[in-house]
């Protein structure tokens, strides 16, 4: 559905995109994940034809559109402020794009109450945008963006003006909205949480350059550069290296397979260490309460390790604990 092949941009003849290659297949939601000011709104106007790439090539459908402008691609997109039109309600907002498309009032009538419908603001039809709170008048920009029906929707951050428990709901509004309707989105985001969570694919963009690329489970569990673990927070890293198919570091001994001998990080998940009171050698130093889980930071030799989970036994800090560890871990190459 869209390539772009060794796209690369300057802006203020700084190189803000750098070669990025990628592949999004049709139907998927896939995320550009990465610190603020790393590129993603640039690549996401690239993909738009809002600004040209200096090298490389964007394909849509397999046609190279590199040289076709915004006008002619008319792709969808969605930014982190709803833009609506201030006078004209709800309905008229929507429905205007479909006019101008020269769909019948029946048509029209049909595809905008289905919409308003998915994203729960039936009710709020006829009233105009400044009446409306921020998450009202994002879901009306979604809902204005998806009517037409283009297959690739772009989004640049539209949920993080909004409060959590909005932002997650509306997510999820999106996701299904994605899977009902088999569209394409490239999603912009910086929150990790939000990408492992509605994301078929996820990019993970660092300095206008593509990190590593994957699943949220293979950038979250089995990231293949340290980088990456970092970002995603996948978990504790150690240090050691691996002799004869083992890998060897501060907390012990540990299966290793498919890394070559020699100097080695592992990345030992927080939900992945058991933890019962009793006089073992790791102490607690640490709690964060989560709600649902809590988070125990334990200090084993030199190593400190966060755990997560839901804990039945009374933990306070400065308690000795002992911690299973699992037999494998995930390796990367030091
Ligand atoms: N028109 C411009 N002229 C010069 N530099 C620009 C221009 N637009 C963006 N930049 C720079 O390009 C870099 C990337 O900006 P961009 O907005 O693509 O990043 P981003 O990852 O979307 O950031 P954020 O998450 O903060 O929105 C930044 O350093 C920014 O200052």
């Amino acid at each position: 559905m869209l390539e772009l092949v060794n796209v690369s941009k300057k802006l203020d003849r700084q190189s803000i995109i750098q070669s990025v290659s990628f592949r999004t297949p049709k139907g998927c939601f896939h995320t550009i994940l990465g610190d603020s000011g790393t590129g993603k709104t640039t690549l996401l106007k690239l993909i738009a034809g809002l600004e040209k790439p200096e090298e490389g090539h964007i394909l849509l459908e397999g046609r190279d559109v590199t040289a076709v402008p915004a006008e002619g691609r008319r792709i969808p997109m969605i930014f982190q402020q709803p833009l609506l039109f201030p006078h004209l309600t709800v309905y008229q907002n929507i429905a205007f794009g479909l006019e101008t498309a020269g769909w019948n009032k029946g048509k029209i009538r049909n595809q905008v109450q289905a919409l308003l419908a998915v994203l729960q603001i039936s009710e709020l039809e006829l009233r105009i945008p400044g009446t409306l709170s921020g998450g009202q008048q994002q879901r009306v920009s979604i809902a204005r963006a998806l009517a037409p029906g283009n297959p690739l929707v772009l989004m640049d951050e539209p949920f993080s003006s909004l409060d959590p428990s909005l932002r997650r709901e509306l997510g999820q509004q999106v996701k299904t909205l994605q899977r009902q309707m088999n569209l394409t989105v490239i999603f912009v985001t910086h929150d990790v949480t939000e990408a492992l969570q509605l994301s078929d694919e996820i990019l993970l963009l660092k300095e206008g350059k593509v990190l590593e690329s994957g699943t949220p489970q293979e950038l979250y569990e089995r990231p293949k550069k340290m980088a990456t673990a970092r970002f995603m927070e996948a978990g504790n890293l150690v240090e050691g290296s691996v002799v004869k198919g083992e890998f060897h570091c501060e907390l012990g001994c540990f299966l290793s397979v498919g890394i070559p001998e020699g100097p080695a990080t592992g990345l030992i998940p927080e939900r992945g260490i058991c933890v019962t009171s009793g006089d073992g050698d790791a102490r607690i130093i640490d709690i964060r309460y989560l709600g649902k889980s809590r988070r125990v930071k334990v200090l084993v030799g030199d190593i400190s390790l966060w755990i997560e989970g839901d804990f039945q036994c009374d933990l306070s800090i400065g308690q000795t604990v002992e911690i299973r560890l699992p037999e494998q871990i995930h390796l990367m190459y030091s």
